[in-house]
């Protein structure tokens, strides 16, 4: 089974990248999703949290307040790697589950669709074959992440500075997909398409 790291920032089109594999037979494996999952109405993650920064963080539906644990977190690092503190190691723990699932399914490749691989890019090392990067102009992240949600350029730009820079991710990166204002969908799955035969797929 081939284990390929695909990462890149918020907006590069990871999840556009991911969705791609998986329609070629690739088991895909979210990070985000996850995380979704732990912080959601009952999530494993919520009582944790609300210990650690007050129960006014949960709503009235009982899942995570995401806007105002954004506006926390994005504006204070600390609070930041508090959450993280809680959150990564159940995420890890739910990536194993479905990475051993996925083994048993007799995949021919697994896709890790991380968000924070390079910044955790010790632990993920050892973990995969190569690292794929959906790479992008910082300026075309902002606009489809404002396209696509009710973020303000400012926020998205906080985001931003949270995450490794583009350069830092392409130091590490085994492949590079272009997903620039000039890529059409169609140009991104021909670029996929010639990488197929290397990830085993
Ligand atoms: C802050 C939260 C509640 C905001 O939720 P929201 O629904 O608005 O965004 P969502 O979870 O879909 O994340 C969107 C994107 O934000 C970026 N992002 C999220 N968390 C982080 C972080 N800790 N550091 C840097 N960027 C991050 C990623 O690019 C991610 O793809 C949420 O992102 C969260 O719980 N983050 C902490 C967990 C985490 O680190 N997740 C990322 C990888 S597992
Ligand atoms: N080449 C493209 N042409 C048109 N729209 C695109 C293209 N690539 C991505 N998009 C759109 O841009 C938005 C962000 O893409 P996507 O969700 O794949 O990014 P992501 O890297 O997974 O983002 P996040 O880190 O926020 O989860 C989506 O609305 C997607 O449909």
């Amino acid at each position: 089974m081939f284990r390929l790291g695909l990462t890149g920032g918020i907006g590069s089109g990871k999840t556009t990248v991911a969705q791609m594999l998986a329609a070629r037979g690739a088991a895909v494996i979210d990070a985000d999703a996850i995380s979704r999952a732990l912080t959601a109405s009952h999530g494993a993650a919520l009582p944790a949290i609300a210990a650690q920064f007050g129960t006014h963080v949960i709503g009235p539906d009982g899942a995570l307040n995401r806007s105002a644990m954004r506006q926390m977190i994005f504006a204070d690092p600390a609070a930041r790697q508090r959450l993280e503190t809680i959150l990564h190691p159940l995420v890890e723990q739910a990536l194993e589950e479905q990475t051993r699932e996925a083994a048993m399914r007799s995949v021919r490749c697994v896709v890790f669709d991380v968000p924070l691989l390079i910044e955790n890019f010790a632990r993920w090392q050892s973990r995969i074959d190569a690292l794929l990067i959906v790479d992008c102009p910082e300026e075309v992240q902002i606009t489809r992440v404002v396209a696509r949600s009710q973020l303000s350029r400012e926020e998205v730009m906080h985001i931003l500075s949270a995450q490794a820079s583009r350069a830092q991710r392409l130091a590490m990166a085994n492949f590079v997909i272009t997903n620039d204002a000039g890529t059409t969908l169609q140009a991104l799955e021909k670029q996929l398409e010639a990488l197929l035969p290397r990830f085993g797929l």
